[in-house]
């Protein structure tokens, strides 16, 4: 085989020798970096850079950039690892003081009690010799240190059967099935009956309407169908979101509650991908729907009287004990009716014993407003935008990391009647800032009424729950449309869900005391006191009081919200007329009315909400 030409060797050869003197260049550099000025023996002449290829001598060039700026960030790493560990080694040095100090303190109360039971003076705590030195700031507002949490077992709820359950007959299904046929026919409507889904609480008839048929006309037979099947509340969907088909909701004669632990036990819960994920219930299709907090971001629950709100309620903060540790999520619990959130009152969660005076209701929303801007500060102390950059770099730097909050307040009117302007302000500031501070609430009332769910509350919660409620009014405050009248009770709801413009009916889980006793103790037990919020500092402002509700605005404010009180109307051009004013200050005067939350903002043509009654004003 012939060798390489004599012209290739030749080459090669250039090549390997210019190698060679990149490598010496790079020696040489290294050993003397100061000396740029006097050519080392090592270092290759310009003769001997100019021998070589171009292209080689560019490699080169990029190699030795490459390699000083890869030194440049080894330096810059350094130098961050290095300020991280002396981070450390100040937090480890301050809690060996805290220890220290505690445990000299300790022996003191022991000395002191032992010297009063001897009959001597007890023992005095020596003065300080000097100043202390300002303890560091700790990452999160004063955390109270966990101790090992007892997660919840699944054996600890019921097991379910709904599986086995036959909740309607092959036969009543047919039956059903030709009636609703019938009526159709009856009416001309032409439509065919396509098949039904079996849900848990109701069956969902899909009815295809023929080509040219208005969808109106079988929503219009609401309450033919309800007749002719002697079914008292029936839904009509027109359509079915997504699907070519109309349906039409029955509900089932043989009902068996959904289990919380049903719930926990399927996929959806298990291997789902939300931050705070929340155990909703199961739809029509018998899909187990879990719902994220952290996206929600804030929760209204309403529904009448014994619709399964409170039950919901309990489903929900078990969801929180089963995921989270208390020192990964903090829980406020605000009772107002003092006795659905009795059972949670050991929860290592809570931050604050449960609280049923609406006075101390309206304190505490103001710690949290306070406790949204602490936190707020914090994440940019350590520069970033959210609870979960600040977690990840404090997993990534050792520093303790943010806990999630979760306010509940289990009956919203009570508050809004103790202290409309104050709650409803607090709530509004929480829901629209919160979020990123991993702050969230879930609201829930039995009087879906404007007074009650405003304006303001209305447009900071967008994911809402509706229970079964006495009018299509009620559905329409709540939801922004009917519905929730033509539901069953007993934990048949509406959803809708974060991001999503539609609802879903869901049956909720059940869950009884039994089971929530079970779960506290076993969560409760050996847990120390993690109380932090301290309401001392916070006063119940004088609202109500003239001077509070008109302070600092317009000499005529008082008088022209007394106007707007009395005839529940909020318009520039009446109060025009009834002060003798002019345009600009009437306009203003609205515009200040609805800063202070006294009215709505304005919505289109309708007219705004009006939020104070002559009573407050009294009051
Ligand atoms: N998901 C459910 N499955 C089966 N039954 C339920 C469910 N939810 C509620 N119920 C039944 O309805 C009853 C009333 O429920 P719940 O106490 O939750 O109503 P509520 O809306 O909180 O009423 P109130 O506003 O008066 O407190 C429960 O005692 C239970 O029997």
């Amino acid at each position: 085989m012939p060798g390489p030409s004599k012209q290739s060797q030749k080459s090669i050869k250039r090549v390997k020798d210019g190698v060679r003197r990149f490598l010496e260049t790079m020696a040489g550099e290294q050993q003397e970096p100061e000396e740029d000025e006097s050519p080392s023996p090592a270092s290759p002449s310009r003769s001997d850079t100019q021998d070589l290829p171009d292209d080689l001598v560019r490699i080169a060039q990029l190699e030795s950039e490459t390699l000083a700026a890869e030194r440049r960030q080894i330096e810059k790493w350094r130098a961050e690892l290095e300020a991280t560990l002396r981070d450390r080694e100040e937090r480890q040095a301050y809690f060996a003081d805290l220890a220290a100090e505690r445990e000299s303190r300790f022996k003191l109360m022991l000395e002191s009690a032992q010297a009063q039971l001897a009959g001597r003076p007890p023992v005095e705590e020596p003065e300080p010799a000097e100043e202390e030195p300002e303890a560091p700031t700790a990452p999160i507002a004063e955390p109270i240190p966990a101790g090992p949490y007892n997660t919840p077992t699944l054996e600890l709820l019921e097991a379910s059967s709904i599986e086995d359950a036959i909740l309607v007959s092959p036969e009543t299904l047919e039956e059903q099935e030709l009636k609703l046929q019938g009526v159709l026919d009856n009416f001309a409507v032409d439509a065919m009956v396509y098949d039904a889904v079996v849900g848990p609480r109701v069956t969902q008839f899909r009815i295809r309407p023929g080509i040219g048929v208005r969808v109106e006309k079988i929503s219009g037979l609401q309450k033919n169908i309800s007749l002719n099947l002697a079914q008292t509340n029936v839904r009509i969907q027109a359509p079915i979101p997504g699907e070519p088909f109309v349906g039409v909701e029955i509900g089932n004669g043989n009902t068996l509650p959904i289990r919380l632990r049903s719930v926990f036990e399927s996929k959806a819960w298990q291997h789902g991908s939300e931050t705070i994920p929340l155990a909703i219930g199961m739809d029509i299709q018998g899909k187990i729907i879990v719902a994220d907090l952290a996206k929600a971001p804030h929760l209204l629950i309403a529904g009448a009287t014994g619709s399964g709100k409170s039950v919901c309620m309990s489903n929900l903060i078990v969801s929180l004990l089963y995921k989270f540790t208390p020192a990964e999520l903090e829980l406020v619990l605000i009772d107002p009716k003092r006795v659905e959130f009795g059972l949670f009152k050991e929860v290592p969660h809570l931050i604050h014993p449960v609280v049923g005076d609406p006075k101390t209701a309206v304190l505490l929303l103001k710690w949290v407003v306070k406790e949204m801007e602490n936190r707020y500060e914090i994440l940019a102390e350590k520069q970033v935008r959210n609870i979960a950059s600040y977690n990840a770099k404090a997993e990534a730097q050792g520093f303790d990391k943010m806990p999630f909050m979760v306010v509940i307040i289990d009956e919203l009117a009570d508050l809004m009647m103790t202290s409309k302007g104050e709650a409803e302000a607090s709530l509004a500031r929480i829901a629209q800032l919160s979020r990123a501070v991993g702050i969230h609430t879930i609201i829930a009332t039995q009087r879906p009424s404007v007074n009650v769910i405003t304006g303001v509350i209305k447009a900071n919660y967008p994911t809402r729950i509706a229970f079964q409620v006495s009018s299509i009014v009620d559905s329409r405050t709540i939801l922004d449309c009917k519905g929730a009248e033509s539901l069953l009770g007993q934990g048949d709801m509406l959803f809708n869900p974060p991001g999503f413009a539609r609802l879903v009916r869901i049956q909720s889980p059940m869950v009884q005391d039994e089971e929530l006793t079970r779960v506290v103790t076993h969560v409760s037990a050996a847990q120390p006191d993690r109380n932090r919020v301290d309401l001392s500092s916070f006063t119940q402002s004088s609202e109500g009081t003239a001077e509070s509700l008109a302070d600092g605005a317009d000499d005529l404010y008082m008088q022209a919200l007394a106007i707007v009180a009395e005839t529940q109307k909020a318009s520039t051009s009446y109060l025009q007329r009834r002060l003798r004013i002019g345009y600009n200050r009437a306009a203003t005067l609205i515009e200040e009315m609805e800063d202070r939350f006294h009215i709505g903002p304005q919505n289109g043509s309708t007219p705004r909400e009006v939020f104070v009654t002559q009573e407050d004003l009294q009051q």
